[in-house]
C-alpha cells in the first residue's frame, strides 16, 4: 500500500505537530504549580469530584482526600506518567491559561500547510494524544498559528482510544472512524506507538524534528522531519475534493469542547 491511498491521517502531538521542549518545559510545569490550587479552587465542583474519583481509582486508594489526590498528581506529573486523571486536570488547567492570554498552543510551520492539503485532497484528519481531548482542542484553537480546529475532524486519548502504545487502541479508532487499518495512517515521534499503529495494520510515519535531541531516524518506520515530506501532492487552490471526511470547522468562532465530531463520537 502507498500513501496514495490513504484516507485518514491520525498525528500525535507532542513532538509531531508541537514541540515536545514546549510541553516539557511550559505545559507541564504551568500545570504541575497550579494542581494543589485548582483543586481548593474547585472543590465540590463535578470536575473537582470527577477528578478525585479517578485519581483514587488510580493509586488504589479509595478515601484519597484533595492533599493526597494533588500528591499523587504531582508525583505523575514529575514522572511524566501518561495517567488519565492527570491528563485530566492538566487540561482543565491549561484551558484556564489558553483563556486568559498566558499559554498558546507550539505548532510547527509546516502543520497547518499540510493539514489544509491533506482536507483539500479528502482526507480525514484526526489527532491521538495522551493530552485529553480538551486539551487537544485547546492546543489547536489556541496555537501560534491562530486556531486550527476547522482543519481537524476529530481528537482521541487515553480515555476514548486507550494506551498508545497497544494495539488494541488503534483497532478501537478503526472502529469509530469507518476507515480501514490499511488506509490510515499514523505520524509519531515514538517508535513503540508507531509498532503498536503498524501492528493494527496502519500506515505508519515516524516524525523526527530537526530541534529533537533524540536524532536519527525511528528504527523500522520510514522517518521525515517535516510533514510537507507526507502525502500527497496537491496543487496549492485546487479544489475540495469530495470525500468521506467530516465537514471541516472553518469558522473562526469555533468553541474548544464544543466539536461536532470528535473521537468519542466518531466521524
Ligand atoms: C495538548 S496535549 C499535551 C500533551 C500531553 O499532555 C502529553 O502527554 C503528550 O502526549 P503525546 O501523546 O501527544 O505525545
Ligand atoms: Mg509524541
Amino acid at each position: 500500500m502507498t500513501e496514495t491511498h490513504v484516507r485518514a491521517v491520525v498525528l500525535d502531538i507532542e513532538g509531531t505537530t508541537g514541540s515536545a521542549s514546549h510541553v516539557h518545559e511550559v505545559l507541564f510545569p504551568y500545570a504541575r504549580q497550579r494542581i494543589a490550587n485548582w483543586l481548593a479552587a474547585h472543590r465540590g465542583d463535578p470536575a473537582w469530584t470527577q477528578v478525585l474519583r479517578e485519581t483514587r481509582v488510580l493509586a488504589g486508594e479509595p478515601v484519597l482526600d484533595e492533599d493526597g489526590a494533588a500528591t499523587a498528581l504531582i508525583a505523575w506529573s514529575d514522572a511524566n506518567v501518561k495517567a488519565p486523571p492527570l491528563k485530566h486536570v492538566q487540561g482543565l488547567i491549561w484551558a484556564d491559561g489558553y483563556a486568559n492570554g498566558e499559554l498558546t498552543g507550539h505548532v510547527y510551520d509546516d502543520v497547518p500547510l499540510a493539514l489544509d492539503r491533506w482536507q483539500r485532497a479528502g482526507i480525514e484528519r484526526y489527532i491521538y494524544s495522551s493530552g485529553s481531548q480538551e486539551a487537544q482542542r485547546y492546543w489547536f484553537a489556541y496555537s501560534d498559528h491562530g486556531d486550527l480546529g476547522g482543519l481537524l475532524c476529530g481528537y482521541f486519548d487515553l480515555l476514548s482510544a486507550g494506551s498508545k502504545r497497544e494495539p488494541a487502541s488503534y483497532r478501537t479508532i478503526t472502529d469509530r472512524l469507518g476507515v480501514s487499518a490499511e488506509a490510515t495512517l499514523f505520524l509519531s515521534d515514538v517508535g513503540e506507538e508507531l509498532d503498536a499503529a503498524a501492528s493494527a495494520g496502519w500506515q505508519t510515519v515516524a516524525v523526527r524534528r530537526p530541534d529533537d535531541p533524540r536524532g536519527g531516524p525511528v528504527t523500522g518506520h520510514r522517518t521525515v522531519a517535516s510533514l510537507q515530506e507526507v502525502l500527497p501532492d496537491v496543487p496549492p487552490g485546487a479544489a475540495p475534493a469530495a470525500g468521506p471526511m467530516a465537514p471541516a470547522r472553518t469558522d473562526t468562532g469555533h468553541t474548544p469542547g464544543t466539536a461536532d465530531v470528535t473521537g468519542t463520537t466518531g466521524a
